[in-house]
């Protein structure tokens, strides 16, 4: 089965909470007919069914802590499979949160073609994230897990970016700009793949 996703063109999509990842990733989809893969919404997906894994999972996310890995490698694996035969590619959003993340994801899966590097300041991430506490319905959209969320984003998720900045796949986007202007700068990565 995972032999149909072998030559898949990949591409991870990296940056802090609330950096603009989720937003980006619609813009692909529209544009270039992806497969938006987000990490966090298949967990919240398994949350909202109700199961026993869910259950668990909804207690460490509320902490703002890492979900252990293979619980997370199985469910986009078992994602990008399932789409495998109309996928033009695939943007795995929020994945890997950490080193040892993105090396079982290429044992398991396959290598990324291209980083996207979403890149906020703290400051701006947590205020995007309190506005879209106001609405989102995200129990972990509140100020003290969003702190949490940071603290493991720089701890944890930006040894992932050095690690592949040393094969040259890493792209930096600016998301301090309005989105289409973050976008066209997204566009450029996207259209130096084909
Ligand atoms: N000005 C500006 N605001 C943005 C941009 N991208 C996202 N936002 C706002 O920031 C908030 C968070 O964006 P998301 O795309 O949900 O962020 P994310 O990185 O997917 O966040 P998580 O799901 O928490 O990982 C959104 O509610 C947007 O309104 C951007 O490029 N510019
Ligand atoms: O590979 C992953 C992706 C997400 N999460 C959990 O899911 C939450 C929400 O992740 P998401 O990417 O949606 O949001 P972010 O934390 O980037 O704002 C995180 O805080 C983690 O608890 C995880 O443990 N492993
Ligand atoms: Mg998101």
């Amino acid at each position: 089965m995972a032999d149909k996703i072998k030559n898949a063109k990949i591409v991870f999509v990296v940056g802090g909470p609330g950096s603009g990842k989720g937003t980006q990733c619609e813009k692909i989809v529209a544009k270039y007919g992806y497969t938006h893969l987000s990490s966090g919404d298949l967990l919240r997906a398994e949350v909202a069914s109700g199961s026993d894994r869910g259950k668990t999972l909804q207690a460490i996310m509320q902490k703002g802590e890492l979900v252990p890995l293979d619980t997370v490698l199985d469910m986009i694996k078992d994602a990008m499979i399932a789409k495998a035969d109309v996928s033009k590619g695939y943007l795995i959003d929020g994945y890997p949160r950490e080193v040892k993340q993105g090396e079982e994801f290429e044992k398991k899966i396959g290598a990324p073609a291209l980083l996207l590097y979403i890149d906020a300041k703290g400051e701006t991430m947590v205020k995007r994230l309190m506005k879209r506490g106001e609405t989102s319905g995200r129990a972990d959209d509140n100020e003290e897990t969003i702190k949490k969320r940071l603290d493991l984003y720089y701890k944890a998720t930006e040894p992932v970016i050095a690690f592949y900045e040393q094969r040259g796949i890493v792209r930096k986007i600016n998301s301090e700009l309005p989105v289409d202007e973050v976008f066209a700068i997204v566009e450029k990565a996207i259209d130096e793949l084909k």
